[in-house]
């Protein structure tokens, strides 16, 4: 049974639950009414325990190699999923929704649960039609395991989108000679350029530029405690969402 709407508690188990992002749901998830903790889970537990805990929500914060495997089981056993772990490009996608024709389970993928961050994609989005150049700086905790982030892919993504319906231009770059890498990465023909420094948790910097002026859009995540309301918010709403694959917490933001 998925997660049934109006249902008083909600009860969630966490996949990662020994990691960064997974303590904090842990206790984030503790001490929000209306949900019920109900198995911790990380890379030498039995995923089972999830089902026989009959949890009907589960959080994956797990590692980006590992989480379509968790999706897989939860599929299987009736359980909707909030998905935080980066690293959901359109072929990862591709593979959860192959997943889940015949079911009536629910998996949200949020590349970023802060609405900082969302709303810093939707803006960034907004601008970028009108200018001719937009670069992408994402600085992230050195313990990263993956870049660029998964934030910064989806905010190209949403760039390139934007850029495309409105039949903007390429971008303008007379590089022809550089060293590998000095341009950063390519995403969606949006340079990303990644950050990794001691001391920062999740930062991005999108800077758009046009002639005499530039627009810089920044967010900090200052601590995980930024990413809470939002999966807190993800695991009480997931039962309101349609079948199936939802891409970014924006799907459960009247914004
Ligand atoms: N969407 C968002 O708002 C955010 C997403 N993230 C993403 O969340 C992911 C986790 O980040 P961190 O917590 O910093 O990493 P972490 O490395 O601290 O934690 C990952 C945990 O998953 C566990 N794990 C590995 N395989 C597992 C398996 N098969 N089943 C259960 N647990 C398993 C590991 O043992 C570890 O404890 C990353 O992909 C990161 O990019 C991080 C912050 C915010
Ligand atoms: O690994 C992290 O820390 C984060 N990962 C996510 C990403 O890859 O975008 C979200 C946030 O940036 C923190």
């Amino acid at each position: 049974m998925t997660a049934a709407l109006g249902q008083a508690v909600v009860k969630v188990a966490v996949f990662g639950a020994a990691g960064r992002m997974g303590q904090a749901v842990c206790r984030a998830v503790l001490d929000a009414p209306g949900l019920d903790l109900v198995a911790q889970i990380d890379a030498d537990d039995d995923p089972r325990r999830a089902v026989e805990a009959g949890a009907q929500v589960a959080v994956d914060f797990t590692h980006p190699g590992v989480t379509v495997q968790n999706i897989e089981f939860c599929v299987r056993h009736g359980i909707d999923v909030v998905v935080g772990t980066s690293g959901f490009d359109e072929a990862r996608q591709e593979q959860v929704r192959a997943l889940l024709p015949g079911t009536d389970v629910r998996v949200l993928v949020a590349p970023n649960f802060s609405i900082g961050a969302v709303l810093m994609m939707r803006f960034a989005a907004g601008a970028a039609p009108y200018f001719e150049s937009v670069e992408i700086v994402e600085l992230h905790h050195p313990d990263k395991v993956d870049a660029p982030s998964g934030t910064a892919t989806r905010t190209a993504e949403l760039i390139a989108e934007a850029r495309a319906k409105a039949g903007s231009a390429p971008m303008p770059d007379a590089t022809k000679t550089g060293l590998d890498g000095a341009r950063g990465a390519t995403v969606e023909s949006v340079p990303v350029h990644s950050v990794r420094l001691r001391g920062l948790i999740a930062h991005q910097e999108v800077l758009l530029g046009t002639v005499g002026e530039t627009l810089t859009i920044r967010h900090d995540s200052l601590d995980r405690a930024s990413f809470m309301p939002g999966v807190v918010l993800a695991c009480k709403k997931i039962a309101t969402l349609p079948a199936g694959l939802t891409v970014g917490l924006d799907a459960l933001l009247d914004l």
